[in-house]
């Protein structure tokens, strides 16, 4: 599949997804965001890529967000922003629940989407001139693609609302400070830093991982009888699994184990 505002590549294991609209901050109009979904469907529905990697291309932006722009012509035009705005906002909440890890390498700013992408990956790791936040209060709008409900459940809540009510952007090393990224690294660094996260996980079962990350959202958003009773049937499907007869037979055997994913 060929892509014009992103770029979508597959590498032992890892798909690698960059924003491709420098000279717009990477900021998401319509198109780029159903181009995003599109390889994102493929990221998760191919057997043979276990992680990704999302960043963005150029060294000023990760994701300006929506672009509003794009968005004020189209208003101005009397265009159905309101029916282009609903799909997106869902999307990017929902398509990135995928049972897959994923790993944002942030490169420059995000703000409002931008941000609200980094939060429903798995790992972020930041150059040390990233700044992020949600500034949609300041464009008329609010942090409905996952902000709100996600930012208050992965940094502490006064924090949150602090940077939600405001619109206000933190650097890269705040954010780490208040446990929204896990590394800051020199800029040059970013991508290696990323990919090293990567090469750590695909040397686990990709079944146990996805399984793993399974578990954790369940145990966020079920009720907590709902989710041991998923917690089961995960442990049966993977005691029943290729892996679990590979992962202790490898140990034993003192050799690196060859996973199926099965
Ligand atoms: C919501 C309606 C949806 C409509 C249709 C569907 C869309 C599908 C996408 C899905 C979206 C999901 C929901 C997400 C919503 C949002 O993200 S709302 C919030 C939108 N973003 C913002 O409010 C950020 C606005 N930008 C800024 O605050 C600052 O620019 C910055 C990002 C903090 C960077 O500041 P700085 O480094 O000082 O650079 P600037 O000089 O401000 O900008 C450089 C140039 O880039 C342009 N630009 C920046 N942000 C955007 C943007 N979001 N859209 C378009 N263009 C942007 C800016 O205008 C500058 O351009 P020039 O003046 O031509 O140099």
């Amino acid at each position: 599949m060929s892509y014009q505002f992103i770029t979508y590549e597959k590498r032992d294991r890892v798909a690698v997804v960059t924003l491709n609209r420098p000279e717009s901050m990477n900021a998401l109009h319509l198109e780029a965001h159903l181009e995003l979904q599109e390889a994102w469907e493929d990221f998760r529905d191919d057997p043979d890529v276990w992680v990704a990697i999302l960043t963005g291309a150029g060294d000023r932006a990760f994701c300006a967000g929506n672009d509003l722009k794009v968005t004020a012509e189209r208003t101005a035009r009397g265009g159905d922003v309101q029916g282009e705005a609903r799909p997106p906002f869902g999307r990017i909440t929902r398509d990135f629940d995928c049972p897959k890890p994923i790993i944002a390498a942030v490169n420059g700013v995000a703000a409002g989407g931008g941000l609200e992408l980094i939060l429903a990956c798995d790992i972020v790791v930041a150059s040390e001139h990233a700044r992020m936040g949600l500034p949609e209060p300041k464009v008329g709008l609010f942090a409905g693609a996952g902000g709100a409900h996600r930012l208050a459940r992965q940094i502490p809540f006064k924090v949150a609302m602090g940077m939600l009510l405001t619109g206000d952007l933190i650097d890269a090393p705040e954010a780490h400070r208040i446990g929204l990224i896990n590394e800051v690294v020199p800029h040059e660094e970013l991508i290696a830093t990323a990919q090293a996260w990567a090469d750590r996980i695909i040397r686990c079962s990709p079944l146990s991982v996805q399984l793993t990350k399974e578990a954790v959202f369940d145990a966020q958003f079920l009720n907590i009888d709902d989710a041991f009773r998923k917690d089961n049937g995960r442990r049966d499907r993977l005691l029943a699994s290729h892996d679990f007869v590979e992962g202790p037979r490898a140990f034993a055997e003192k050799r690196q184990p060859e996973w199926t994913g099965r």
